[in-house]
């Protein structure tokens, strides 16, 4: 067992209020999410979601960690894993899974031996993690770029113009609670998720990549008529806790993974915040 993990409580909406930018970034910024051939795991108490992310130039083993008392990773978990990166594999108690760039697996309770690799060392996987606990075992499934729902939202005029791709949801996947998918934001649009929205059932968690070079997304977060914000860098992870709004303007525009677990698998359960009420 390895002991390469941090635990983020759950912070009120009360604490929040009176914290700093150092105090914001310390709680919810996940700031190294891709480490390479080390796993290191982000055990956030909202939903004891787990975010870490991995690039594998040599082969790595899914290891459980200490918060979880457990005999390996999965025993009482599910996991969804998205490649960002050059092709890889993920060898799951002896089935390889290849996955393309933009490919996703979703891993169900109780397998228990998960080796990542990459197709080519000098151009490795980028493989983001999301699990969260399950009471099910549901079936492994490989999501492929033709298995993804994509829906088209925003427009140029309001610079939200955006390509959501649904890769876990239980539409797709049969899953306990988790569910992932990514948004892109096309050129010379800026906002995400704008109206915002909160959905006091499920925590969330953005994964912010695709941010050019010298480029930044400031995340907006907090209750809609108590916002704060946190400047993220490319391949940065912000947690979102329930009752908070998630959304972002970047100085470009760029591309983010959400991951999900709570309450309900209803992706399009949304309390929308009217934007000329958030303050
Ligand atoms: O661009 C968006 O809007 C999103 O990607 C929204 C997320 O999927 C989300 O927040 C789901 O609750
Ligand atoms: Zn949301």
């Amino acid at each position: 067992m390895i002991n390469n993990s941090q635990v983020r409580y759950a912070t009120s909406p009360r604490e929040v209020k009176q914290m700093d930018t150092k105090a914001l970034r310390d709680e919810f910024l996940v700031e190294d999410v891709m480490t390479v051939n080390t796993i290191k795991w982000v055990y956030s108490h909202y939903d004891r979601f787990m975010v870490a992310g991995v690039v594998p130039k040599n082969e790595v083993t899914l290891e459980t960690v200490d918060e979880l008392k457990s005999e390996f990773f999965l025993e009482r978990r599910e996991l969804g894993i998205i490649n960002i990166g050059g092709k890889g594999a993920v060898n799951v108690d002896g089935t390889v899974y290849e996955l393309e760039n933009k490919e996703a697996l979703y891993l169900g309770q109780g397998n228990k031996i998960v080796v990542f690799s990459s197709a080519h060392a000098n151009t490795p996987a980028k493989f983001y993690l999301n699990s969260t606990p399950a009471h099910k075992a549901f079936p492994n499934k490989k999501i492929g770029i033709e298995d993804v729902e994509v829906v088209e939202l925003g427009a140029n005029e309001t610079a939200n113009a955006r390509t959501l791709r649904k890769y876990i949801v239980n539409s797709v996947v049969d899953v306990c609670q988790l569910q992932m998918g990514m948004t892109s934001l096309k050129t010379g649009n800026v906002w995400n998720t704008m109206p915002a929205h909160v959905h006091d059932r499920r925590m969330e968690v953005y994964f912010y990549i695709e941010v050019p070079e010298g480029q930044s997304v400031c995340h907006f977060m907090g209750q809609p008529n108590e916002t704060r914000h946190i400047w993220m860098q490319n391949e940065q992870a912000v947690i979102s806790p329930p009752w908070s709004i998630h959304s972002g303007a970047g100085t470009s525009n760029y591309t983010f993974i959400w991951g999900m677990a709570g309450e309900n698998l209803d992706y399009s359960d949304m309390d929308m915040a009217n934007i000329s009420e958030l303050r």
